[in-house]
């Protein structure tokens, strides 16, 4: 039976195309086409951000054996980029006081990268003594945020930047970048593009591989995120070098994706189950649910690797059962409820 056979079996409405076909229409392979696929990159680079970005903002000690468990099932699940804690003040962030034990403590598999959360020498010193071989920095587009987040300017953390990055070459450590609030801020209201582009390009011309731009309070649309990547790209920074970081507050995080991927973004953050949101950014919900991330992009048969979608399903829906909340990926939920349906994206690809 071939995928579009078992489709129309199981759910004729949910496959138009079949349906078409039973219907003789025989033009309908063109509209299986997605519209601007041809846009769109072949592969793309999953960044896991759940056990840092995810667990950050609980507000209940999550113990370090459950921590370890989550970035090893996130490993064994297929992803290839966990993010794994952060080496922040503990007590700004009480909830990642344990990263030394946690990143000292994980099973380390080849072809994985753990990278960490600095955000100056302290922080990167502590990170390497417990094994790091490679640091996430952040920063700000807006001075509010900056302050609020990391209590210093804009200039004042590229400074420490710099000197971590320095560090960080010396003993051969990858440096990952982070941009926060680059379509809004809480503090602030909307961001201009351009000082997006200005951070970008500093943390760029300081030696870090790759900026995640992130909508750290998720205010953005296809068309902002679009102008904001523009604006970046227009100043030299290629888009090789960047990625796209989305919270879901208000539901339009798995459409800027697609728009940022639509002019060439091909490395994409997400938090398994959708937990996250950053403790100094005010009514930020969670990021992007990695489950739902992959299923559209496996659906669309872009290679993101060997994720395992019902894995990682269940591994969400542990950390969530542990957490005691509802997982806030959609995938999750549809498939727990309807076993059946669960492949439907699958078989769609290979249509
Ligand atoms: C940045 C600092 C450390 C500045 O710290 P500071 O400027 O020194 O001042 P402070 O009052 O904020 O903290 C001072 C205390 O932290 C200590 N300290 C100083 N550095 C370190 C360090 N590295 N590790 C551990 N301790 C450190 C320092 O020794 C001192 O200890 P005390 O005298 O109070 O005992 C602090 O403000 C901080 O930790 N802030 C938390 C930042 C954070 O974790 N934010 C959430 C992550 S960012 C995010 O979620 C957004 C992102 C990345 O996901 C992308 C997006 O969505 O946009």
């Amino acid at each position: 039976m071939s995928p579009s056979d078992h489709l129309a079996e199981h759910s004729p409405d949910l496959n138009p195309i079949s349906t078409l076909r039973s219907q003789g229409h025989t033009r309908s392979i063109s509209i299986s086409r997605c519209p601007f696929s041809h846009r769109l990159p072949k592969c793309v680079r999953i960044v896991e951000v759940g056990p840092r970005d995810g667990l950050q903002n609980e507000s209940h000690f999550v113990e370090t054996s459950r921590k370890i468990s989550l970035v090893h099932e996130l490993v064994d699940a297929g992803l290839r980029n966990v993010e794994v804690t952060a080496f922040v003040s503990p007590r700004r962030v009480p909830q990642l006081a344990d990263s030394s034990a946690v990143l000292s403590a994980i099973r380390k598999k080849t072809g994985v990268s753990y990278p960490v959360l600095v955000p100056n020498l302290i922080g990167f010193n502590a990170a390497l003594a417990a094994g790091a071989e490679e640091v996430a920095i952040f920063a700000s587009a807006t001075e509010q945020f900056s302050q609020k987040n990391i209590n210093c300017s804009i200039q004042q953390s590229l400074d420490r930047f710099r000197a971590v990055t320095t560090a960080a070459r010396a003993y051969g450590v990858k440096v990952r970048a982070y941009v926060s609030c680059v379509v809004g801020c809480p503090y602030e209201g909307p961001v201009n593009p351009e000082a997006v582009a200005d951070v970008t390009i500093a943390l760029k011309e300081m030696g870090c591989y790759e900026i995640s731009l992130g909508d750290t309070i998720g205010v953005g649309n296809p068309k902002s995120i679009v102008q904001m990547l523009h604006a970046v790209l227009q100043r030299g920074v290629p888009v090789s070098a960047l990625a796209i970081h989305c919270h879901d507050t208000r539901g339009t995080a798995l459409a800027n994706v697609l728009a940022a991927m639509s002019v060439g973004v091909s490395v994409i953050d997400s938090s398994v189950a959708g937990l996250g949101g950053c403790p100094f950014a005010p009514g930020a919900a969670g990021n992007l649910a990695t489950e739902d991330l992959v299923y559209m992009l496996q659906g669309m048969n872009i290679d993101i690797g060997p994720v395992d979608l019902d894995r990682l399903s269940a591994t969400g829906r542990r950390i969530c059962a542990y957490l005691g909340r509802e997982s806030s990926s959609r995938v999750s939920a549809a498939s727990h409820n309807n076993s059946k349906l669960s492949s439907c994206s699958r078989s769609a690809a290979s249509l």
